[in-house]
């Protein structure tokens, strides 16, 4: 089976490379080609690396690990999470108080779904509804709006480039994000990075254990 390990950043999946002893780069594990990409943070750096990465390889499954946050207060942090559907939520136009969204505008389209081998969907995380940002919501106004438009569980920086990128590639594709802080005015101080990168990490070597054999 070949397979791509992407995340924004290394600290993310640390752990989980080190079990499998696997570096930035293609590595050959248990048999199996593992490729891991790095892509930095955001979207333009997510579409650039991976429209990078399959110029130039073919995968069977693509998975994006990392961190996110949750819309939902009542999420505990930490909690690991399958982003079934994610969206573009900034791509579009205002119109005064409205936003028409790319697909309404006739240029495209904001949202784009995991597509998991048969395989494996025994075994993945609960589903959620993403939304992928630009700019991190950290205004009470600005997200009670998004989720009056969008109704999202979660947001992160990256999903929907990910998914994306292996839609136009063809390439199966899951994304598993773990919960570190809650979407809401910016306060660091409440984040659990350490403790949403440990779970991340526990469910990412159990799964590629299942999957490699
Ligand atoms: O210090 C800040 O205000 C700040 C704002 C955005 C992200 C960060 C990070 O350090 C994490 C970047 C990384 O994590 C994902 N992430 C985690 N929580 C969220 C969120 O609430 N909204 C969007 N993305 C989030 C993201 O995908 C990045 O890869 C610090």
């Amino acid at each position: 089976m070949t397979i791509l390990i992407v995340a924004a950043t290394i600290e993310e999946i640390t752990p989980l490379l080190s079990e499998f002893k696997l570096q930035a780069g293609t590595n050959n594990c248990r048999g199996n080609k593992i490729g891991v990409l790095i892509t930095g943070v955001g979207m333009t750096a997510t579409a650039f690396a991976l429209g990078t990465e399959f110029a130039g390889a073919s995968y069977d499954l693509a998975i994006n690990l990392g961190i996110a946050g949750s819309f939902d207060q009542s999420v505990e942090l930490g909690k690991v999470v399958r982003v079934a559907e994610d969206c573009f939520a900034e791509l579009g136009a205002e119109n005064d108080a409205t936003f028409i969204s790319i697909d309404k505008l006739g240029f495209g389209q904001s949202v784009y779904r995991e597509k998991l081998p048969a395989n494996i969907q025994d075994f993945a995380p609960v589903p959620v509804k993403s939304i992928t940002v630009n700019k991190v919501h950290g205004n009470d106004q600005s997200i009670e709006q998004t989720l009056t438009r969008l109704h999202p569980q979660i947001e992160s920086m990256e999903g929907a480039a990910f998914f994306y990128a292996c839609d136009k590639a063809g390439i199966d594709c899951l994304q598993v994000r773990a919960i570190s802080n809650y979407v809401e005015k910016r306060n660091r101080d409440n984040w659990k990075i350490g403790l949403a990168v440990k779970n991340l990490n526990i469910f990412a070597t159990k799964f590629l254990t299942q999957i490699l054999h």
